[in-house]
């Protein structure tokens, strides 16, 4: 697994400003869409190209378009919906796969190594059907312990899926380690890596709680 820590300054920056116990939601908002857009041009950067003809007001050219299908872009609910709509900038014609997962809070527990563990719910699926004939891209803000995105790449996984990269605005060592272990296959691509876990499986310094900030629910 490669990971890609994003090194562009606005990047950087927008992140800083996510980080403001004062944003409002609408800021917060704002700022997850503009990182999602950044994220998404970093991690296309690979897809291939081949030549196709194509015929433009000076006849017929053999010109650079996108080898395959678009990828699929798949949040991971709530707090992926946050992002979903800078990435459709970036992939304005992408199908969206839609995985819905939560964190069990009551399930916290520190396991023989004490790594924080938490029970992930699985609650909704819909992946779209020819999901083996794409690239899957996944969005979520958080990465922590990485219990969510690797029982979402799982989910893909049996789907057929074979082509995985992840974007996430913060990720935790502890789940960018679990989610190497687990799917070494998947690169990953994010705006910040902070320092460590908190007991309760939150990211410091981190965000606290994206999906909340997203949806007004704190
Ligand atoms: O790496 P993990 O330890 O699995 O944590 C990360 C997950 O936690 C958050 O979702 P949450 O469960 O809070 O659901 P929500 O988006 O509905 O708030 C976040 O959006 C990730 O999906
Ligand atoms: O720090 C964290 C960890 C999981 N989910 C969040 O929203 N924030
Ligand atoms: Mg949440």
């Amino acid at each position: 697994m490669s990971v890609y820590a994003s090194t562009h300054p606005l990047v950087q920056h927008k992140v800083s400003l996510l980080r403001d116990a004062q944003i409002s939601v609408k800021s917060f908002r704002e700022l997850t869409k503009e990182l999602a857009t950044l994220l998404a041009i970093e991690a296309t950067a690979s897809l291939k190209v081949e030549a196709k003809p194509l015929t433009c007001w000076s006849g017929t050219i053999s010109t650079p378009m996108l080898a395959e299908k678009q990828p699929t872009l798949v949040p991971i609910l709530r707090a992926g919906l946050g992002m979903l709509d800078g990435t459709l900038a970036v992939l304005p014609c992408a199908k969206v796969s839609v995985v819905g997962l939560k964190r069990n809070d009551d399930s916290v527990k520190l396991d023989a190594n004490g790594k924080v563990d938490i029970a992930i719910e699985s609650y909704y699926q819909n992946i779209i059907s020819d999901v083996s004939e794409r690239k899957a891209i996944i969005i979520d803000p958080m990465l922590a312990t990485g219990g969510s995105a690797i029982a979402c790449i799982n989910m893909l996984k049996a789907s057929g899926c074979t082509d995985i990269c992840a974007l996430f605005l913060v990720a935790a060592p502890e789940g960018i380690e679990a989610l190497t272990e687990s799917h070494p296959d998947v690169d990953i691509f994010v705006a910040a890596i902070d320092e460590k876990l908190n007991d309760q499986g939150y990211i410091l310094p981190g965000l606290g709680d994206a999906g909340d900030k997203i949806f007004g629910t704190l």
